[in-house]
């Protein structure tokens, strides 16, 4: 998986506020695994200590950021990716993953609440509304602001949203291919409504945090899939 361009170079941290609560409004989800050590960019760390109530420990701290535009369906693609229960199945079993996933608020007034969350994040899914062209017109700014805020070396996918709504649609599937052409990331439809995409979107930006490794197999998986829903 590509990334955005500019955004590559320095190493994620793996450190994480323990009560992380984004801005606005916040949805945290957890996914506890077994004992290990703390594997981020191949870099291999001490056990982390329990948190929250489990007696587990971490191999793998993971942070991944909603962000778009207020009403791009931010907290519906959450819910709609209920439990992260496919990782469990679709990892090393004796990988212990700590899975966080952050809620934001797309209303401009809690902008400057969320701009303290980017850093922390491993993984941005920067989401527009099909249906909504202002919310794909503001796509430059929001990866203007990913550029100023994140980790360089963040993954990023852009991700058109609420695709099942075919007589609403105002952006073409092409337009969002080509503005995430244009800006060097990976893209794909989604439905929260219909759960095109969703499981596929957060397993994309989690194997590619994960493993760096292997990009051309990893666009291979997303390019079929894509083909499949089509
Ligand atoms: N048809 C359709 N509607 C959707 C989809 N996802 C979300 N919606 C609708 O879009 C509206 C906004 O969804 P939210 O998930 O609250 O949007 P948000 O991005 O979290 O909004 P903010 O919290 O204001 O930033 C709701 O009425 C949802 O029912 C989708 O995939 N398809």
């Amino acid at each position: 998986m590509s990334r955005k361009k500019g955004l590559r170079g320095k190493t994620a941290s793996s450190s994480s506020p323990s009560t992380d609560s984004p801005a606005g409004k916040s949805t945290g989800k957890t996914v506890r695994g077994s004992t290990g050590i703390v594997q981020m960019n191949g870099v291999v760390h001490p056990s982390r200590p329990p948190i929250s109530n489990s007696s587990e420990f971490y191999d793998i701290s993971f942070k991944v950021m909603l962000v778009g535009d207020s009403g791009v369906g931010k907290t519906c693609l959450l819910v709609r990716f209920k439990d992260g229960a496919f990782l469990a199945g679709s990892f090393i079993s004796t990988v212990g993953i700590d899975f966080r996933i952050w809620d934001t608020a797309g209303q401009e007034r809690f902008r400057s609440v969320t701009h303290a969350y980017y850093r922390d994040a491993h993984a941005l899914l920067l989401l527009y509304d099909v249906t909504n062209k202002s919310s794909f017109d503001n796509i430059q700014s929001w990866l203007t602001e990913i550029h100023e805020y994140a980790q360089q070396d963040v993954v990023l996918m852009l991700l058109g949203n609420k695709a099942d709504s075919a007589h609403d649609r105002v952006v073409k599937r092409e337009d969002g291919e080509r503005l995430a052409k244009e800006f060097g990331v990976p893209f794909m439809e989604t439905s929260a409504r219909s759960g095109l995409n969703v499981e596929l979107a957060f397993t994309a930006v989690f194997e590619e945090s994960v493993d760096e490794g292997s990009p051309v197999s990893y666009s291979t998986h997303i390019n079929q899939e894509l083909q499949k829903e089509s």
